[in-house]
């Protein structure tokens, strides 16, 4: 029987590459005379995920090799309907209308939502301008987390919203705060902030902002390194006023703490990327800035395309009478994105296979993801020579160089953007052809945001994740959001054993230790730390020596005198 035809029940495998690994899966002479069904069954032999009992699903499953989308129902929040003009006529119209764009709402008193963004104009009394400048940058139908966030927020509703990656959520909170400021205020408070993790997704934000403001005088104000410090700098009453505030926690909490930032007016706080705001590194930050947010009208708004349960409690202690929208199915991937999970053997396969993939028809623009700064140096020295445009971005690189490289990844003039999890979340890069995670995220969430960097706004993408025996008992947790999000699995994927939650923290908190990405052997690098270690000691005696002559040269001197 042919196991790595089993073994590719799923995933791809290359057997001439795998020597080692058909050895080590070698089947029992009794095994090989045994006829199973090729995809729905794994043999003992092969259950280096550690479950037995999937082999008593043999009669089930798909023969399909390779886990494929499936397209029924992906894209049919961006269909239109015949009757999306016509006002609602009953509370079961409104039903059938949040099922048809698969919106599920709780909450009480749930305003209706909206068909179209007319409706913000005449139901909501939108000012004009909000329409023309979404006419101006092409938004003609909202998207079914628009048609239902929009309605709650302005209606001053505290909010907690799950839906996917690229489904248009940053609109949803924008044109709420923007009926909410729609003038500016002559005392030139903050009124609305929004926090977002990184700085080039809070970019990102105020860039989107300016385009709907445009032709207004609305201000607002991105908390750059910068413009902190020229707040620092100037008279408190000679600061330009703004209305708007968008930011990271970080750069807010010194602003608060500096007497920079007043947030006592502010109306509506927006936490985008909400779960990850409220995770152990950021959630201190988040607290002083609730604090800060004194107004007894404060309005609370959370959005991701990740909502797990315990953030969802804990967002519900701080605020009052929330509602509650789920787009699609809860914390899974877009639908629009094909899916597809590659076995590579050893950490050295990795390589191969990009390079492979590289020969054979690679279609950029490509994200490729991996779990540290130092792996993404390495594997930029690899690829660099392969006659491709590319580039890396971490947090250790300049601001400036981290703006100019999203931009020339914008732009097309590079293919290959090599990132660590600084891009993983937010970033809309509109032709993202392909994802690659080359090394296994380390949760459920982080997979979510990495892969939804492709298939934005209804569009196709493919996402692409390579995984080693090490990564095996985690394999679980990937094919979940793979299921949830409409991919067919194999049977045997969907027997694999969940990872136990204390294995998900320790991931979580720790990624898997990895070999150096380089096609260089072993014995070369060994050789190669082993000369730099030879040289950097022979420096620091150098270093020594000048010491102590110069130590005894002085000592002569004062000596002389
Ligand atoms: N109503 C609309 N019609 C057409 N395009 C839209 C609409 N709303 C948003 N978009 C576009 O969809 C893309 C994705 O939107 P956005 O970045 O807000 O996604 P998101 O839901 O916040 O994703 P993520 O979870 O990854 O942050 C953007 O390019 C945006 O301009």
């Amino acid at each position: 029987m042919d196991f790595f035809k089993l073994l590719g029940a799923g995933a791809k495998f290359d057997k001439s590459r795998f020597k080692e690994d058909i050895s080590v899966f070698k089947p029992s002479r009794r095994a090989e005379h045994e006829t199973v069904d090729v995809v729905d069954s794994v043999p003992k032999e092969l259950d280096f995920f550690g479950d037995h009992s999937r082999q008593q699903h043999q009669q089930h499953g798909s023969k399909e090799a390779v886990p494929t989308r499936q397209l029924a129902g992906s894209a049919s929040q961006y269909i239109k309907h015949e009757n999306d003009h016509a006002p609602f006529t009953s509370s079961l119209d409104v039903a059938e209308y949040l099922k048809r764009h698969r919106i599920k709402v709780t909450g009480t008193d749930v305003p209706h939502p909206i068909k179209t963004f007319e409706m913000l104009y005449r139901e909501h009394s939108f000012q004009p301008f909000v329409l023309r400048n979404l006419e101006k940058f092409g938004f003609t139908q909202p998207t079914p987390i628009q048609m239902q966030a929009i309605p709650i927020s302005v209606h001053g509703r505290d909010l907690i919203a799950n839906a996917p990656t690229g489904s248009g959520k940053t609109l949803a909170f924008l044109l709420a705060i923007l009926h909410q400021v729609h003038s500016p205020e002559k005392e030139g408070f903050f009124r609305a902030v929004i926090v977002s993790p990184t700085r080039e997704l809070a970019t990102q934000i105020y860039e989107h902002l300016r385009n709907l403001t445009s032709g207004r005088k609305i201000k607002v104000c991105l908390m750059t390194k910068a413009a902190a410090a020229a707040m620092v700098e100037q008279d408190p009453a000679q600061r330009p006023k703004f209305d708007i505030l968008v930011t990271t926690p970080l750069r807010l909490v010194h602003a608060i703490q500096g007497g920079e930032a007043d947030l006592s007016r502010v109306r509506h706080l927006v936490l985008d990327e909400a779960d990850s705001l409220m995770d152990k590194g950021f959630l201190e930050q988040v607290d002083e800035i609730l604090a800060a947010c004194s107004s007894p009208n404060l309005q609370i708004s959370l959005f991701s395309a990740t909502m797990p349960s315990s953030v969802e409690e804990m967002a519900k202690t701080i605020m009052k009478n929330p509602i509650r929208i789920i787009v699609g199915s809860k914390n899974a991937a877009t639908e629009t994105i094909e899916q597809k999970l590659v076995y590579v053997g050893q950490e050295e396969g990795k390589l191969l296979e990009i390079r492979r993939m590289i020969l054979t028809g690679f279609k950029p623009p490509c994200l490729i993801f991996v779990q540290s700064i130092e792996r993404a140096k390495e594997l930029f020295h690899e690829l660099v020579f392969e006659n491709i445009n590319v580039d890396v971005i971490h947090s250790e690189r300049t601001q400036t160089q981290r703006n100019r490289i999203v931009q020339k990844f914008r732009s097309g003039d590079l293919w290959v953007l090599i990132c660590t999890e600084l891009m993983a979340r937010g970033i809309d890069f509109k032709g993202v052809n392909v994802v690659i995670n080359y090394d296994f995220p380390q949760s459920a969430q982080s997979y979510i945001h990495r892969i939804g960097r492709t298939g934005r706004a209804g569009r196709e993408g493919k996402a692409v994740t390579f995984f080693t025996k090490e990564d095996a008992p985690h394999l679980k947790t990937i094919v979940n959001v793979m299921r949830e999000s409409g991919c067919e699995i194999p049977e045997w994927m969907l027997q694999l054993k969940k990872p136990s939650q204390d294995n998900k923290k320790k991931l979580k908190k720790n990624p898997v230790e990895r070999n150096a990405i380089s096609t260089r052997p072993k014995y070369d690098l060994k050789r190669r730390s082993h000369k730099k270690q030879i040289i950097e000691q022979s420096k620091a005696k150098k270093l020594r020596q000048q010491e102590a002559t110069e130590s005894s040269s002085k000592t002569a001197a004062v000596d002389d005198e």
